[in-house]
């Protein structure tokens, strides 16, 4: 289970996170809000890209601000921007580096990397250098690096805005099927069917707390 309490956000005399009080501990749970009313932010605090500058957030019982590294190994982040998180020169050596990093041995990557590329279709694109990847190329690439590893939750911040019809369907299509938990922030509110619980923000707070039924009519409300 995520647990925020008491969680505020403060950046400079700003404040872009007010006071939000949490348990998360459903599998799909979808983030929604306009722009700039802290969905990222949000995303960012629950594996300790972003510390809180009051109240904690725990992971397992594990505090974000002091067991960052274990807590980074339960919650995988999949960036927008998949620049943000490709590391590696070729799209084989990127989505093997986690891995390696876990001290798995050869044979078992060599495993990994089979499954996964031949589930996200990228089997042509192994030797291939990242940064000579198309835009949505590379956003699949910085998806199947987190799906690679396996993480108990996966957050995931707008991760189709590169994508074609295949590929978005072909992520969605995995959140909806995989067993972790999933914490997925978009705009694009259809795909919130089958969602367990959706969190409308709404200029640094949570405005609405529920399922995809009642939250998607309350946010359309509040932007029209
Ligand atoms: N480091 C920072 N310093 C100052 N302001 C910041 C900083 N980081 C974020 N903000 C501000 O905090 C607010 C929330 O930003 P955030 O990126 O969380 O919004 P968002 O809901 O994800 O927006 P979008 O839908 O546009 O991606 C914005 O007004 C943003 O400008």
């Amino acid at each position: 289970m995520i647990r925020l309490d008491g969680v505020c956000v403060r950046r400079s005399e700003t404040l872009i996170l007010d006071r939000l009080n949490l348990e998360l501990d459903e599998r799909r749970i979808g983030v929604i809000g306009a722009n700039g009313s802290g969905k990222s932010t949000f995303a960012r605090l629950l594996n300790g890209l972003i510390l809180p500058s009051a109240g904690t957030v725990t992971v397992d019982g594990l505090d974000t601000k002091a067991k960052t590294k274990e807590v980074r190994r339960r919650v995988g982040f999949v960036f927008q921007n998949p620049d943000n998180q490709i590391v590696y020169p070729t799209v084989g050596e990127d989505i093997a580096f986690g891995l390696t990093a876990r001290k798995w041995s050869k044979a078992d990557i060599r495993a990994r990397l089979d499954h996964i590329f031949q589930r996200y279709d990228l089997s042509g694109l192994e030797d291939r250098l990242v940064h000579e990847l198309s835009g949505g190329e590379r956003q699949m690439v910085a998806f199947a690096g987190v799906m690679a590893l396996e993480p108990e939750w996966i957050v995931l911040d707008e991760p189709t805005t590169l994508l074609d019809r295949r590929n978005t369907n072909r992520v969605m299509r995995t959140i909806a099927e995989v067993s972790q938990n999933i914490v997925f922030v978009t705009h694009d509110l259809d795909r919130l069917t089958g969602f367990d619980r959706v969190l409308v923000f709404e200029t640094g707070r949570l405005a609405f707390d529920g399922p995809p039924a009642k939250a998607i009519p309350f946010y359309m409300n509040l932007t029209t």
